[in-house]
Parts: structure tokens; sequence; C-alpha cells
């Protein structure tokens, strides 16, 4: 493209936002240079959702165990620090790979941390400078922390996911994705756990009688949920904490871990310096993901969006900025249904419409009962339900699910769903048998 400056296109961070669109973009042959002040792949691959979901696997699997009880035949625990070694290995080998995958695509990776000297222009590290002719910012969120007295003697799910000796008692303040996938892992592999919630409601983005399901059934292992608890302040003694809450009441534990959200990490980004108009939900875009800077743009986690801020919906930002700076593309961003997922054990995913706005809308609701339908009774799910949500014309318009599987039920249901299937098409599709995508879409 141009001459006149470094790189056609500068990525700021390396994670789903930036490198699932950039490698592509670099083989076109366009000039892609890309900076990471951290590993490259960001938070998913290295402290996010492959680390979880290799800590997971183990929990899984001792569910199902736990329940084929009288089938198999002696006890299964977890050994935390095994456990922890094979995640390291896992994942130790994710940010060489992704960089070889950019540098072979022909992008250049530079290590630092970047800051905008002006619209062109970034400075690595406050030293070397670079330029580009646009520049997508991605760098993603940071964890929020509390701001009460002792707020420093709390962890970060990355500290979570690199503890070495499981603590006896851990308190998670907190019960959004983190807060439950953790209190399961935690709970599973023999701490205490207790959760602590801002009101009443857990995961307040999922349908509310199957997170009742997974809730009641985590207090019958032993969590303790505090509702409205009201945290005012940490304190430390000699061998353990103590967190003040409430109505002057006091919780004793062994590791406090701060799961209150996370926010927009655009800090010592010289966005205010060049102009980039941002606020706490992130950086502000147009459908083409343009920032109010015409050549700098977002994608991923770090943009104000109404999309869940979750892989998925970075991996398809990036892959349409990669459409757009190689002119495959003229159109705006318009985005496919993002399926979302809890990996508490049994899981609750969703995708598509809700079922509260399927009400609202006149929809058809259909409950079913999935412990009842045989191939759950195979694998001796107690918790196994789902719910499909009809437009008017008996289009799939939405789905949840609460069960073990229930990520890759909905996974199956995703193209009836995005390309609003009718019944007639829906019949045609025969998927293998006996399997879980067959049992979901036997319902679509
Ligand atoms: C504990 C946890 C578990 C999760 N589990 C799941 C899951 O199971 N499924 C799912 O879909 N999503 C999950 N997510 C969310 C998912 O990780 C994010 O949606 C995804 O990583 C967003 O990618 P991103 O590229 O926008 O941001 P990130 O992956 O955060 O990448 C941003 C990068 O920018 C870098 N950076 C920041 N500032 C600068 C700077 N000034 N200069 C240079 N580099 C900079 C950072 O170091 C970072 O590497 C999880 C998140 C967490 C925290
Ligand atoms: N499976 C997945 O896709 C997955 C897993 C983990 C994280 N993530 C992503 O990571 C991000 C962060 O996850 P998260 O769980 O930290 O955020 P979240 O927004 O899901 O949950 C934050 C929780 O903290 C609570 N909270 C806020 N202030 C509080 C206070 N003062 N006291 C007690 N509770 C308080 C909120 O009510 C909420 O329950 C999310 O955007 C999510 O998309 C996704």
């Amino acid at each position: 493209m141009s001459a006149k400056f470094d790189f056609d296109v500068l990525y700021i961070g390396a994670g789903h936002g930036t490198f699932d669109g950039a490698a592509p973009l670099a083989q076109t042959g366009v000039n892609v240079g890309v900076i990471e002040s951290g590993l490259v792949g960001g938070t998913c691959p290295n402290r996010g959702c492959n680390a979880k979901i290799t800590l997971d696997e183990p929990v899984k699997m001792t569910r199902e165990a736990q329940r084929m009880g009288n089938i198999l035949q002696g006890n299964i625990s977890i050994d935390w620090a095994k456990n922890m070694e094979h995640k390291q290995e896992i994942i130790d080998v994710l940010p060489a790979g992704l960089t070889k995958r950019l540098e072979d695509a022909g992008a250049k990776v530079i290590h630092g941390h970047a800051k905008f000297i002006d619209n062109h222009t970034v400075a690595i590290d406050g030293d070397q400078q670079v330029t580009a002719e646009k520049i997508v910012i991605s760098t993603g969120l940071k964890p929020h922390r509390l701001d009460i007295s002792g707020t420093d003697l709390a962890h970060d799910s990355e500290d979570f996911l690199n503890l070495t000796k499981l603590p006896d008692h851990i308190t998670i303040i907190g019960s959004g994705y983190i807060g439950m996938e953790f209190a399961t892992i935690a709970n599973e592999a023999g701490s205490k756990v207790t959760v602590m919630l801002h009101s009443d409601k857990v995961l307040r983005d999922f349908y509310q009688p199957y997170v009742k399901k997974v809730v009641d059934d985590l207090k019958k292992r032993g969590v303790k949920f505090i509702e409205n608890s009201n945290v005012k302040s940490f304190e430390q003694s000699d061998n353990d904490y103590q967190i003040h809450y409430g109505n002057e009441e006091t919780l004793t534990t062994d590791w406090i871990l701060d799961a209150t959200g996370r926010i927009p990490n655009v800090d010592n980004l010289g966005l205010d310096e060049i102009g980039v108009k941002y606020d706490e939900t992130g950086v502000l875009v147009n459908d083409y993901l343009q920032t109010n800077v015409e050549n700098i743009y977002a994608s991923g986690d770090v943009i104000s969006s109404d999309q869940p801020k979750v892989t998925p919906a970075a991996y398809f930002e990036s892959k349409y900025l990669m459409s757009l700076f190689s002119g495959q593309t003229t159109d705006p961003i318009k985005f496919p249904v993002i399926p979302t997922v809890v990996f508490t054990s049994p899981r609750i995913a969703q995708a598509g419409i809700s079922v509260a706005e399927g009400k609202q809308k006149g929809y058809q609701i259909s409950e079913n009962d999935l412990a009842n339908y045989w191939y759950y009774i195979v694998d001796k799910e107690p918790i196994a339900h789902s719910t499909q949500i009809h437009d008017k014309d008996g289009h799939l318009v939405g789905v949840t699910e609460v069960s073990d599987q229930a990520e890759d039920a909905i996974n199956a249901l995703l193209p009836a769903i995005e390309f609003k299937f009718d019944r007639q098409q829906v019949s045609r599709l025969v998927g293998l048998f006996p399997t879980i995508g067959y049992a979901a879409w036997h319902r679509a």
C-alpha cells in the first residue's frame, strides 16, 4: 500500500482481536506490524480460555465419574499440582506458535508497550518509533479492582490460574463468568469456597432458572453464597485474611479472588493526547470499527459494543478488519449470532434471542427436560434442560441449554439460528447418531 509509512496496518496488542485477522491480512501482501507488551496471544490462550479449560477438564471428568459411581470403580480425585503442570505444558507453547503464525504470514512482531505520539506514529517503550497508515487498537481488558481498603490483598483471575497450591478456603467476590467457573473448579479440587454477591443475582446475562439449578447444585456440594454482601475492606493477619462486609460482619479466609469484572485496557496508550474517544465501556467505534480519528480502528474486548466480551466476538472483529483492509468488503460489520457459555459443571450455553425477549415478542417457547432424553440418560446427567424459541414463522431464533455438553449442543444449532432455516430445511439435515449434536438438532 504505502511507502510513506513503516507499515500499512499496525496492530497494538496480539490477542484474538488481532491475530485471527492480522495473519491472513499479511498473507495478502499488506505490510502488517503487531506490537505486544506481554505474551503474544493475549488473554485467551495465556490466562483465559485455554488455561481455564485445561484446569476444568479433570473437574468435568470427575463429575462424570461420580455419576457412573457403581460402574466405574475406585475413588477419583484431582491432583492440583499435576493439573497445574499439565495446564502449563499446554499453554507454554502457544505464544511461540502464534508468533510463528504471524511471522510466517509476513507480519512483523514487535515486543514492547505502545503509546500513540500522533495518529500515524507509535512509540515503543517510550523509545523506538514506528509509523503506519492505519492503526488498530486491540488492547483488551484488565481486571477491575474493588476500590476499598486492603484491595491489594486480593488476587485476580491470572493469579488463580497460576496457583501452585490450592488454598484451603477461597473467597470469590463476584458471581459472573469468572466467579462461577473458578468456584466450580476450586470446589471440585477440594477447596472450601465462598462466593460473595453484589446483589442476589448470579450470571445475570444467563437464563435464571438454569442458573438456579447450577447454584443449587454447587450449594449441595458445599459452596457458600452470600447475597448482597456489600464488601467493605480486606485485612491481613498472621495466617489468614479478614473480609469485612454487610452489617459489621467478618469472614475469615485463606485467599481472596476479586472477580468483579474487567475494564478497558487503555492505560498509558496516549488516546487522550491524540483525541481518540473512549469511555468506561471501551473505545468508541462506528459500524466499520473505526474510531473518531479516521485512520485509527479498534477490535476485540477493548471496544465499546453490545456484543459479549468473548473470544468469538474478538475473532469475528479481527476477521472483519482483515476483509475491510484487504478490500474484500466495503460493508459495515454485521455480527453473526455470537454464542456464549459459562463453563460451570454442568455448563450453561446460549445463542440468539433470550427467553425473556422471546416471551415479550409472543414467540413459541419450548422447554425440554433433557434428563429424560435417552442420550442424557446414558450419561446419567441429573441436570439437563433446554429451551428453544421459535418465531411466528417457525424459525429457531434462540436457544439455551444447561447440561454437561451444552456448548456442543448450542454449536450444533448455530447454523439454524444464523441462517434462519425453516422447518423443511432443518428436516433435511441428519446428524451423526448417537451424538449430543443430533439430540440438539432433533429439537430445532
Ligand atoms: C479468566 C478468563 C477466562 C476466559 N474464558 C473465556 C472462554 O472460555 N471463552 C471465551 O470466548 N472467552 C473467554 N474469555 C474472554 C477472552 O479471553 C477475551 O474475549 C479475548 O481474549 C479478547 O481478545 P482481545 O484480543 O480483544 O484482548 P486480549 O486477549 O486481552 O489481548 C490484548 C493484548 O494487548 C496487549 N496490550 C495491552 N496494552 C498494550 C500496549 N499499550 N502496547 C502493546 N500491547 C498492549 C496485552 O498485553 C494483550 O496481550 C476469558 C477471559 C478471562 C479473563
Ligand atoms: N466462558 C467465557 O466466555 C468467559 C469466562 C471468563 C471470563 N469471560 C469474560 O471475562 C470478562 C470478565 O469476567 P468477570 O466474571 O470478571 O465479569 P462479569 O462482568 O461476568 O462479572 C462480574 C461480577 O462481579 C460482580 N460485582 C461487581 N462489583 C461487585 C462488588 N462490589 N461486590 C461483589 N460483586 C461485585 C457483578 O455483579 C458480577 O456478578 C467478561 O466480560 C467475560 O465475557 C468469559
